[in-house]
């Protein structure tokens, strides 16, 4: 459904992406692992029309969205979560949430119950003001208003990166629901190995820029991770 093909992209004349060719399918979890600084944002960003790529071409389907503005992406399908707690700290958790109906493909008037079933605390803190959530609680509106669009794929950037263990689960059930639904892909920024071996499908490395290892999640092996991953 999706596919990278020789992507380069950067930020000015610093090219940051290299020869980034990869895929994610149907119902897949991808996990985009590598360092800090080698690139994974600038990915996510360029995936999302943020980032123009200098070269390269990004497929959606039958369709070339390397042109498309990230509001048409958006439309296509495609959520986005991006690093830190992205939302609105004068909103209310409803009115977050109701800024995700905006992106959405489809016209809907109402934040759809099963975000709330994933979120039960999104439910119970619905007229408290987004900045007035905890950090883990925040992220988890993050998640829940990209959701509210229902999107085909959503685009997650270290969703559990200075999260307390407890909601680190909570967040990992979610992607395993969505997971289990078959109705959406997932393409993770995540650095934990056990994740990547039990929900991912399949892995990519990224290495300054370049993709330097990739497979089945299973055969993610340590050896692997401390070659590439460890600092
Ligand atoms: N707006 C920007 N302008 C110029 N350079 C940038 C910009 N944003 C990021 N970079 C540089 O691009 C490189 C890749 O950064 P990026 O944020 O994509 O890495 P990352 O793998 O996501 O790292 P982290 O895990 O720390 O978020 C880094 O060298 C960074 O300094």
């Amino acid at each position: 459904m999706l596919n990278i093909h020789e992507l380069e992209a950067g930020y000015g004349e610093s090219m940051i992406l290299r020869n980034v060719t990869m895929k994610v399918e149907p119902g897949q979890v991808i996990c985009l692992m590598g360092r800090n600084g080698v690139g994974k944002t600038t990915l996510m960003k360029t995936i999302m029309g943020l980032i123009k790529p200098k070269k390269g071409s990004i497929h959606y389907g039958p369709k070339d969205m390397t042109p498309f503005p990230p509001d048409r992406r958006a439309k296509s399908g495609i959520g986005y979560v991006p690093q830190g707690r992205d939302i609105f700290p004068q909103l209310t958790v409803e009115e977050n949430l109701m800024l995700g109906l905006e992106a959405s493909r489809i016209r809907k008037s109402k934040v759809p119950d099963n975000v709330y079933e994933m979120f039960p605390v999104l439910k119970e803190m619905i007229r408290r003001k987004g900045g007035d959530l905890s950090g883990g609680q925040q992220q988890q509106l993050s998640i829940a208003r990209a959701l509210v669009s229902e999107p085909e794929l959503l685009l997650l950037d270290e969703p559990m990166e200075g999260i307390q263990p407890s909601i680190v689960m909570e967040i990992e059930h979610v992607i395993e629901t969505i997971k289990a639904s078959k109705q959406m892909s997932v393409l993770l920024v995540e650095q934990s190995l056990s994740f990547a071996t039990s929900i991912a499908d399949y892995y990519y490395v990224l290495d300054k820029g370049v993709i330097v290892a990739e497979g089945n999640s299973s055969t993610l092996s340590e050896e692997q991770v401390k070659k590439h991953l460890a600092v």
